[in-house]
Formats: structure tokens, C-alpha cells, sequence
């Protein structure tokens, strides 16, 4: 969804690295947009260029080519004090904020605002305030950052980039260093915020599924520099999703919107219906296991989950002699059983 205004914009954008007279390209010809209430997910396999190019976004790395414009301005053109009031950038790297608190790190964030030596006011300490609340760093805030783990360290740079109150936020991998439930409060809050203060919220990340379901747009970036964009589920309709990360021995499940570790395929074909939530992990355990998913007609072994009483049976009808397990291990121990007989 967009609000209908970029408030990101890059021309013939080539990013990449400088030494002496060589280039080193890493993706060339970029014309991106980042809109207003959009969350926004970068993706990309280990050393895709993804952090490249959210330096470049950010200023702190020139492009090779091309322009970036913030709010139709050139960002070469901005001043540093000026930028930051557009734009704010986390990166991954670890930063040294010595014996700073957490709340001393927050409030650097303002300081595009105040002045390096400037007194906060009561609309700094509003800022300040909704952003700890935001990040949900409350509990930490009077803690020393190297007191932090990684997890909420994370959470008190993040809290300074709201802190810092951009049309535009980029954020490295925010979501590297926390929990499951850490990292789905996380892309939640991402989301919301985008929607909810009309920014622009650019982050990279490797978590495939959570991107999917709360990213309002992908930008893909593939190996050989090559960036396609567009929303989730026309990049995993299209079949670009699957072919970013495409490897041997895993595949895109479209149905469930997972990779899946597939173990060689055997010749033992089943059949497998019944109730959903258990014909999913089921189906799951099968194919790891090297099972092929096939119709009725073709399987060898025919297998129907229900629940009875509570309790799932898996019912396994091989050459017309029929049995029961009540878990998927016992499942797989007897369809072995049968192959081997
Ligand atoms: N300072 C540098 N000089 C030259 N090449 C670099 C430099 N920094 C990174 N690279 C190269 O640029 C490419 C892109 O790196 P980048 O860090 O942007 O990838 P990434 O997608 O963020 O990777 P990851 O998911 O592993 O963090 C890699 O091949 C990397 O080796």
C-alpha cells in the first residue's frame, strides 16, 4: 500500500565500491522509490549487496553512478544536519557508545534537532519518550549500553532512529539479534509505524517469512546484481521469490509459503489426505524423510489423517491392509517397514 507520495527516489542508481581506478559494481541502474506508509523489505543471499545498499541510501557511501533524492532533493546536496532530519540509518555494526545509558543513546537522536550541546525541550522529550514506548525499550533505558545483550541494544538504536522523527527510516537487519517473538513484535511495529506516521521504512533482512507476510513491497536482490521489486505474493506467484534463494536440496512451497528441506526423493510414493493442520505436518515429515506426495492412483501406500476423540489417527492402507499409528514417527516406522518387508 502507499500513501501515494515517494518520499525515496533513485535515478540510474549504481552502487558498489571504489579502489584507486577500479570499480567494483555491485548492482547498477536502480530506479527505486520508497513510498509514504510503506514497510518496505530488502532481501538478498549472504553478500548480495544489501548493506551496500542501504549505506549508499543513507549517505554514508557514495554511488558510483547516479542520484538518490529525499523529498525531491538531491541527498549530495543536503547537509549532513539536514539529512538527518530526512532520513535516519541503523546499521548492524556494533556501536561503541562507551559508558553511555541507553537513554543517552536514545537522545542522541535528536540531535539533528538540538545542536551537539543543545538542551532538550519539551517537544525532544515527547519525541523521546513515544520512541522508548515504540521500541519497547522502557525497561532498559537506564542501563549502560555495554551492559545490553545484542538483542536489546537493537532495541535502543532503534529507538533513537524514532527518536530522530525521518520521513524515512533504513534499518540493517533489525531483527538479527532477537527472539522469535522479539522479531514478530518487531516487523509488527515496523508495520504499523509505516502506516500509522505515513514514513517510509526501508530494512534488509533474512527472515523470508516474516517479510513476506508484513512487507508491503519486496525488493529483491539477487547474486548477480540483478534487484526485482514488487509485492510478496506476486514476486512467490511469479516465481522471482523462490529464484532469489533457489539452492539444491530445498524448494518453495507455494501452498505454505516456506522452503522446505527435501532429502533425495525416493521412489516410495504416498498418498495423503484428511485434516489440514495435520496433512501439513505430516506432509512435512514425508518429505524430509525422502516420501514422494502423490495422487491416490500413483501411491504406493495411502495414508488419511483425522482426529478421533482429540486425538490424531493416521490411518495407513497398504496393498489393502490397513493400519493405525497416533504419531507421525510411528507413521514413518511403519511405512518403512512395509517398503523393507
Ligand atoms: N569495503 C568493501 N570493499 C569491496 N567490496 C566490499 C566491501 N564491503 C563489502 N564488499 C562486497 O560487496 C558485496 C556485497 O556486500 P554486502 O555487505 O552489501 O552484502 P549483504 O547482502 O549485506 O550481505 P550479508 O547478508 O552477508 O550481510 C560482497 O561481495 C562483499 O564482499
Amino acid at each position: 500500500m502507499s500513501g501515494g507520495i515517494s518520499l525515496l527516489e533513485t535515478r540510474n542508481l549504481t552502487i558498489g565500491y571504489r579502489s584507486k581506478k577500479t570499480f567494483r559494481v555491485i548492482s547498477e541502474n536502480l530506479n527505486l522509490d520508497l513510498w509514504q506508509g510503506q514497510l518496505v523489505c530488502l532481501l538478498g543471499s549472504n553478500g548480495a549487496g544489501k548493506s551496500t545498499l542501504m549505506r549508499t541510501l543513507g549517505g554514508l557511501q557514495a554511488p558510483i553512478h547516479g542520484e538518490i533524492y529525499i523529498a525531491n532533493q538531491r541527498i549530495a546536496q543536503l547537509k549532513p544536519a539536514d539529512l538527518a532530519r530526512k532520513l535516519s540509518l541503523v546499521l548492524t555494526e556494533r556501536i561503541e557508545a562507551g559508558n553511555l545509558t541507553a537513554r543517552e543513546v536514545i537522545t542522541l537522536g535528536r540531535t539533528p534537532y538540538t545542536g551537539w550541546l543543545g538542551t532538550l525541550n519539551a517537544l525532544d522529550e515527547e519525541k523521546i519518550s513515544q520512541a522508548v514506548t515504540l521500541a519497547g525499550a522502557g525497561k532498559i533505558i537506564d542501563r549502560k549500553m555495554h551492559q545490553l545483550s545484542d538483542g536489546e541494544r537493537q532495541k535502543v538504536m532503534l529507538a533513537r532512529a524514532l527518536a530522530q522523527d525521518t520521513d524515512v527510516i533504513l534499518l540493517d537487519e533489525p531483527t538479527a539479534h532477537l527472539d522469535l517473538p522479539s522479531r514478530m513484535e518487531m516487523m509488527h511495529l515496523l508495520h504499523h509505524l509505516a502506516r500509522q506516521t505515513h514514513k517510509a521504512i526501508l530494512l534488509s533482512t533474512h527472515e523470508l517469512d516474516l517479510a513476506l507476510q508484513a512487507a508491503d513491497k519486496l525488493w529483491l536482490m539477487e547474486k548477480d546484481g540483478k534487484l526485482t521489486t514488487g509485492m510478496p505474493e506476486d514476486l512467490v506467484l511469479n516465481g522471482t521469490f523462490e529464484a532469489a534463494f533457489a539452492r539444491p536440496g530445498f524448494f518453495f512451497d507455494k501452498s505454505t509459503g516456506t522452503f522446505i528441506i527435501q532429502s533425495q526423493p525416493g521412489n516410495n510414493s504416498v498418498s495423503l489426505s484428511g485434516e489440514p493442520n495435520l496433512v501439513f505436518w505430516t506432509g512435512r515429515a514425508l518429505q524430509r524423510e525422502g516420501f514422494v506426495i502423490e495422487g491416490v492412483q500413483e501411491a504406493f501406500c495411502k495414508i488419511v489423517v483425522a482426529e478421533v476423540n482429540g486425538i490424531p489417527v493416521w490411518e495407513i492402507n497398504w496393498n489393502n491392509n490397513v493400519s493405525q499409528t497416533t504419531n507421525i514417527e510411528a507413521l514413518i516406522k511403519t511405512i518403512r517397514f512395509n517398503v523393507n518387508a
